[in-house]
C-alpha cells in the first residue's frame, strides 16, 4: 500500500435499527479528523429484515453512502461480493445466528455486544472464524477509547500500584412515571426475554468490560485467570434481570470486581458528581465518570489526595455537522486488523469475550435468567426465523 494512501474496507450493515444508525454515521466521519491516516470507510451494502424501502430509507437516514446496495433481507446482503466485513446491529437474541449467517458467507464480522446470549454460541462463532480464516470481534467500543488506552497504560505503568479492586456501574432509573412498571413496553428489546432482554446482557457488560480490562486484560498471558463469579438478580415481570450485582474473584492475583446494574436507579443522578468506575490500587485510584459506555473524562487520585482530572473529548466532523460519537475507532481497529491479515484484536482478544460471556452467563444462571431455546442454541441454521426475518 503506498504511503499516505489509506487502506480501505468495504462495510455491509445487518439492521437498521438505533446502534446501525450511529455506527454508519460515524464510519461517515473523515478519520483525519481523528487524526487517522491510514484506514478509511465505506459502506457498501445496507440490509434490513424489514424490507429494502427500509434499507433506502436508512441512507437518507445517516444522510450517506447513497450508492450503497439495499437490500430486504440478511442473506441477500451477506452474498454480496463488494462487502469485506459485515457489522451485525440486531438484537442480542439474533447475534450468534446472525455472526454465523455472515461468517458462513465467507465475511468478516464485528458483531454488536453482548457477543451472544450464551458463551457456547460465542465459543461456536471464534471456532468458525478460526476454521474460515476470518476476522471477528465483539463491538465493545469502549475499548478502544483513547481514554481507556490511556488508562490502560497507566494502570501498567504501575502509576497506581497493585490494583486490587474495580468497581463499575451502568444504570439507568427507568421506572414508569405510574405504578411499579418499568418504563419499557414488555415487547422492548430491553426486557424482553426473547430479545435475551435485560440488565446483564444489554449494560452490565460495561462494567464487566471495566473489570475485565483492568484486572483480566492488563495479566501476562499465561497468568490470566477466568474469575470465580458470585452473582444476584431481581428479575422484572417478564423474566428479564431488571438489577444484578455480579462479584467476580481472581484469587491468583488477589483482586476482586464488582459490576453492577439495574434498571431502577441512575449510576450518577447529580451528573459528574461520583466515578461510576473505580480502578483501585496500592498507591492510589483511577475514576471514570458517567457513562461506563462512553467516558468524556477520568481522574488519577494519589494515596496522598492529589489529582489529575483528564478530559478526552470526542472528535467531531465538521462536514457532518459535528458528528462524532466514538464508535469509529472500533472501526479503524478493524480495519487495521484486516489489513495486518489479524484475525482478533489484541484489545479484545477472542479468548477474552469468551471469558466475559461465561461470566454473564454464569450471572444469568445464578439470577434464574432463562431464554428461550430459539435464541440459546449454538446450532447455527441458515434458515432460522433469527436470520430469514420472521422473529
Ligand atoms: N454500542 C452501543 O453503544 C450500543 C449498542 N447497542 C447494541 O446494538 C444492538 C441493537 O440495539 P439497537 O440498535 O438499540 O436496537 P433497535 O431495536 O433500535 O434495532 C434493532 C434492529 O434489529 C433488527 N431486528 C431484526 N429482527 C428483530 C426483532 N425480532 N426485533 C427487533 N429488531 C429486530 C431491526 O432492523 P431491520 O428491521 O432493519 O432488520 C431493528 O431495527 C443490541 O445488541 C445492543 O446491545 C445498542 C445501543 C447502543
Ligand atoms: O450498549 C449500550 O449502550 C447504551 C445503552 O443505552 C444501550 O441500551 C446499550 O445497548
Amino acid at each position: 500500500m503506498a504511503a499516505g494512501n489509506p487502506y480501505t474496507v468495504k462495510w455491509g450493515i445487518m439492521a437498521t435499527g438505533g446502534i446501525a444508525e450511529t455506527f454508519c454515521k460515524d464510519l461517515l466521519c473523515d478519520p483525519k479528523v481523528r487524526d487517522a491516516h491510514d484506514v478509511r470507510h465505506e459502506i457498501v451494502a445496507v440490509a434490513s429484515s424489514s424490507s429494502k424501502k427500509r434499507a433506502e430509507e436508512f441512507l437518507k437516514t445517516i444522510d450517506g453512502a447513497f450508492d450503497a446496495k439495499t437490500y430486504g433481507s440478511y442473506p441477500e446482503l451477506v452474498a454480496d461480493p463488494n462487502i469485506d466485513i459485515v457489522y451485525v446491529a440486531t438484537p442480542h437474541s439474533h447475534h450468534f445466528q446472525n455472526a454465523m449467517l455472515a461468517l458462513e458467507a465467507g465475511k468478516h464480522v464485528l458483531c454488536e455486544k453482548a457477543f451472544t446470549v450464551t458463551a457456547a454460541q460465542t465459543r461456536k462463532l471464534v471456532e468458525t472464524a478460526k476454521a474460515k480464516n476470518l476476522f471477528l470481534m465483539e463491538a465493545v467500543w469502549t475499548r478502544y477509547f483513547p481514554l481507556s488506552i490511556q488508562i490502560r497504560k497507566r494502570i501498567t505503568s504501575g502509576e497506581i500500584g497493585t490494583v486490587y479492586r474495580t468497581i463499575g456501574d451502568l444504570s439507568f432509573n427507568s421506572n414508569a412515571a405510574e405504578g411499579k412498571g418499568l418504563s419499557f413496553a414488555d415487547s422492548h428489546r430491553m426486557i424482553n426475554v426473547d430479545l435475551a432482554g435485560g440488565a446483564i446482557l444489554d449494560l452490565g457488560v460495561y462494567p464487566l468490560t471495566w473489570v475485565f480490562q483492568t484486572l483480566y486484560h492488563l495479566q501476562p498471558e499465561q497468568d490470566k485467570e477466568a474469575p470465580t463469579v458470585v452473582a444476584a438478580s431481581n428479575k422484572y415481570t417478564t423474566g428479564a434481570d431488571e438489577n444484578t450485582a455480579i462479584i467476580c474473584q481472581f484469587p491468583r492475583h488477589n483482586s476482586l470486581g464488582v459490576a453492577t446494574t439495574t434498571l431502577r436507579a441512575h449510576s450518577d443522578p447529580e451528573n459528574d458528581a461520583v466515578p461510576v468506575i473505580r480502578i483501585q490500587g496500592s498507591e492510589g485510584e483511577i475514576q471514570v465518570f458517567f457513562p461506563a459506555f462512553r467516558p468524556l473524562k477520568y481522574k488519577v487520585v494519589k494515596k496522598n489526595g492529589e489529582s489529575q482530572l483528564v478530559d478526552c473529548p470526542i472528535p467531531g466532523d465538521p462536514a457532518r455537522n459535528g458528528w462524532g460519537h466514538g464508535m469509529f475507532w472500533e472501526a479503524d481497529e478493524c480495519a487495521r486488523c484486516l489489513r495486518d491479515g489479524k484475525k482478533e484484536s489484541a484489545t479484545l482478544p477472542w479468548t477474552e469475550s469468551i471469558v466475559i460471556m461465561e461470566t454473564m452467563e454464569a450471572a444469568l444462571k445464578q439470577g434464574g435468567i432463562e431464554y428461550p431455546e430459539l435464541i440459546t442454541t449454538d446450532v447455527y441454521d441458515p434458515k432460522s426465523p433469527l436470520n430469514t426475518g420472521n422473529q
